[in-house]
């Protein structure tokens, strides 16, 4: 990665793209962002929009429409191209569609000369990562997908607003697929250092586990009520993203809930998942391993069990 500039081309010109986009020029996070999508006329129109904000930002980032070709000097590459889910359907139900589309990607980015990191937000996500590692032929740590951070700024926005606490003082985390299978290890969610569990035994039945419960239901069924409200969510995914944009160029060794490879962590190998890692200039520098609860470490791995079952049924027909 360069020191000096720090460039972010961007596949996917859609509403999770460009709220990506947006939230880059406003928090100032690279200094170059490329857009590109199939549809040119939409990037060229994008780059164009957010160039008449460049004035009101602070920041002097160059934006513009480009092609696949403006990828090989790039430190990110994100991609948010494919199709979303409609009203009814699970993120699971857009493999087969979003697979032929990242063949369409993958391959001329690679071609391009890239030598950076990707990161990947279309859905299903753990599985688009698995693809992108798979066609990209990429070290497992330069290829992270979004995994369950949005998941986890949902948890920890819920868990802060039930215990009337700042949720930046909420340690918390949603693991496993950004799906239907994702769960709250609560034997790990703290409110500054104090355990949850301890702060809801101790409460005299003002806070439940059973409201817990609740809790992790709603972020599992969220994006089905942005979906079914307005039809897509954006604006969260387009934030965390940008954090561990953030996280990358900063160097921050942050830990974020990302779409990473598991090596035996968790007794799980092979499948991308959201699980807590290191985020640094390189990308996925290591899995953070919890020491989750037995019947945690059941979830995590009937989760694993989900993604690597329709990882294998595009196999077959793809790759
Ligand atoms: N990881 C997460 O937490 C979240 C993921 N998503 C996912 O992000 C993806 C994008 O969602 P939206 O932006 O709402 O969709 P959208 O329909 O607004 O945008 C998709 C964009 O991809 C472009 N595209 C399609 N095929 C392409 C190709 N072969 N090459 C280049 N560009 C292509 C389209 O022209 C369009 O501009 C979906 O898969 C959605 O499910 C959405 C929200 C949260
Ligand atoms: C659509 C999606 O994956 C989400 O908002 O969580």
């Amino acid at each position: 990665m360069r020191n000096d500039i720090r460039k972010v081309a961007l596949v996917g010109t859609g509403m999770v793209g460009m709220s990506y986009a947006y939230a880059l020029l406003n928090q100032a996070v690279c200094d170059e962002l490329v857009l590109i999508d199939l549809d040119k006329k939409r990037a060229m129109g994008e780059a164009m929009d957010l160039n008449h904000g460049l004035a009101f930002s602070g920041s002097n980032m160059k934006i513009y429409a480009g092609e696949y070709r403006d990828c090989a000097d790039a430190d990110i590459v994100a991609i948010c191209a494919g199709v979303a889910q409609k009203p009814g359907e699970t993120r699971l139900d857009l493999l087969q569609r979003n697979t032929e589309v990242f063949r369409s990607v993958v391959d001329p980015v690679i071609e391009s000369g890239f030598g950076g990191i990707f990161l990947v937000a279309t859905n299903p996500v753990d599985i688009m990562t698995r693809i992108t590692h798979k066609l990209s032929g990429f070290p497992a740590g330069r290829v992270l997908g979004t995994g369950t951070a949005l998941d986890t700024a949902r948890l920890r926005y819920l868990l802060g607003d039930y215990f009337e606490a700042d949720a930046r003082n909420v340690h918390a985390y949603v693991m496993g697929e950004h799906g239907d299978t994702e769960f709250v290890p609560y034997s790990q969610a703290m409110l500054a250092t104090k355990p949850i569990l301890d702060i809801c035994s101790e409460s005299s039945g003002r806070y439940k586990l059973s409201d817990l419960d609740d809790i992790t239901e709603e972020v599992r069924t969220a994006a089905y009520k942005i979906i079914d409200a307005k039809r897509a969510t954006y604006y969260g995914i387009g934030m965390a993203m940008t954090r561990i944009t953030k996280a990358i160029f900063g160097n921050e060794n942050s830990v974020l809930t990302v779409s990473a490879r598991l090596n035996g962590q968790y007794g799980a190998s092979d499948v991308f998942v959201g699980v807590p890692c290191f985020i640094n200039r390189g990308g996925v520098k290591k899995v953070l391993t919890l020491n989750l609860l037995p019947e945690e470490l059941e979830k995590l791995q009937a989760s694993c069990q989900t993604l690597q079952q329709s990882y294998d049924q595009i196999k077959v027909t793809h790759f």
